[in-house]
């Protein structure tokens, strides 16, 4: 086997790409990018079409298992049809949160409740524009009122000024980049003394190269009607909502394409899109540990982190919980889904109804204990 220059150009585009390549017989493996080479003339030049067959021999099981992969988390719109078994039997195991409201709020009794929100399709509805992913001004009147009772955290895979200027609120803990980039509330946390004033971006050398990834992307994605590239910060996201799904296989192989060349990033999916991600071990879950321990309650066991999240990265979340057997997950879900969530709710309505719930619950539990105070202050008064 031996390592070869080779600048892919595409005609269409006149984009060229100098990566090295493994040339083993008829075979192309694609180990790592390249800066341009000093001396131009010293290159095979092969276009961008023949690259993509010969990844498809070297990389074809892969790129298909993310095709399957991407049918398998876009299934087909279930109409209101009778629930199946299957159904009946995870609806029963991830009841809905609303529902089983009593049960939870008696569970955190004592505790310390903090809330951990994800933001598209839990905050706002899932829409074809990633750009127009608004949330409902009855969804932030919500969610304000929710982070006066309790540590409120959005917890995003988009970047966190991306999400900042969608929530706009700023007494919330943000954490954009699926945790990558977090950032407490401007006037620092109310909630607990000892409370850290918190930026952290554990994937800060990398920004260079996500930037660069972009890029490519951007170019190798541009001939895909509805492809969409959209620069998170320390991830990008390469969207397949509008693409035809006979081009998925042709878009899983373009991305393929320019991740070959970044072996320190990888990719994870979400609904209906792909990110690209460094390969450090940083996600939601961490996120969801790094925030407990900067609001002080890293060791405490009386807190109770509530996260709720319609997608595949929230998992890693939910599985923090249930490791650490405390507070619990809520996935958002029409269907069923294999998760670590222990509860479910179908939609972004729901989320606000059970949002409200919390709010109501927590002012009546405050105004009680005021009576009970005053009672007592009375009674001892009169002793
Ligand atoms: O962690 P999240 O806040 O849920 O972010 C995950 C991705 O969300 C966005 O994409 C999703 O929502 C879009 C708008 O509704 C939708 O068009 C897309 O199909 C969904 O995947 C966001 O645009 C991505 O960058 C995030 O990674």
């Amino acid at each position: 086997m031996t390592n070869q220059n080779v600048v892919v150009s595409d005609a269409s585009s006149g984009i060229n790409m100098a990566i090295t390549v493994a040339v083993s017989g008829s075979s192309l493996f694609i180990t790592a990018a390249q800066k341009p080479p000093p001396a131009p003339g010293t290159y095979i030049t092969i276009s961008k079409k023949k690259l993509l067959q010969n990844l498809d021999i070297n990389t074809g099981a892969r790129i298909n298992a993310w095709v399957d992969s991407m049918r398998a988390s876009s299934p087909t719109n279930m109409k209101s049809q009778p629930l199946s078994d299957d159904q009946n039997s995870w609806t029963m195991h991830h009841p809905s949160a609303l529902d089983m409201f009593d049960q939870i709020t008696n569970a955190s009794k004592g505790k310390q409740i903090v809330m951990f929100l994800d933001y598209d399709g839990t905050l706002s509805p899932i829409v074809d524009d990633p750009d127009r992913a608004f949330m409902s001004e009855a969804m932030r009147a919500t969610v304000r009122k929710l982070a006066r009772y309790f540590p409120t955290a959005i917890v995003s895979g988009r970047c966190r000024d991306k999400v900042y200027s969608f929530v706009r609120l700023a007494e919330l803990y943000y954490a954009g980049s699926h945790g990558m980039d977090i950032k407490g509330p401007s006037k620092g946390s109310k909630y607990k003394k000892g409370a850290q004033a918190v930026l952290f971006q554990p994937a800060s050398e990398y920004l260079p190269m996500i930037d660069e990834v972009y890029k490519a992307l951007l170019e190798v994605t541009k001939g895909t009607p509805g492809a969409k590239v959209e620069n998170n910060k320390f991830c990008v996201s390469v969207h397949f909502r509008c693409v035809d799904e006979k081009k998925w296989s042709e878009l899983a192989k373009q991305v393929g394409s320019v991740l070959e060349g970044y072996p320190n990033l990888r990719l994870t999916q979400g609904r209906k899109v792909l990110e690209i991600r460094p390969t450090i071990k940083w996600d939601k879950g961490k996120a969801l540990e790094f925030l407990l321990e900067s609001l002080g309650y890293a060791n405490c066991t009386n807190v109770f982190p509530v996260y709720i999240g319609d997608d595949r990265t929230d998992e890693d979340a939910f599985k923090v919980l249930k490791e650490r057997g405390q507070g619990f997950g809520i996935l958002v879900s029409k269907t069923p889904k294999d998760t670590n969530a222990s509860y479910s709710l179908q939609e972004p309505s729901e989320v606000m109804a059970f949002l409200r719930r919390l709010v109501d619950w927590k002012r009546l539990s405050l105004r009680r204990q005021f009576r009970m105070r005053r009672r007592l202050e009375e009674i001892n008064m009169s002793l």
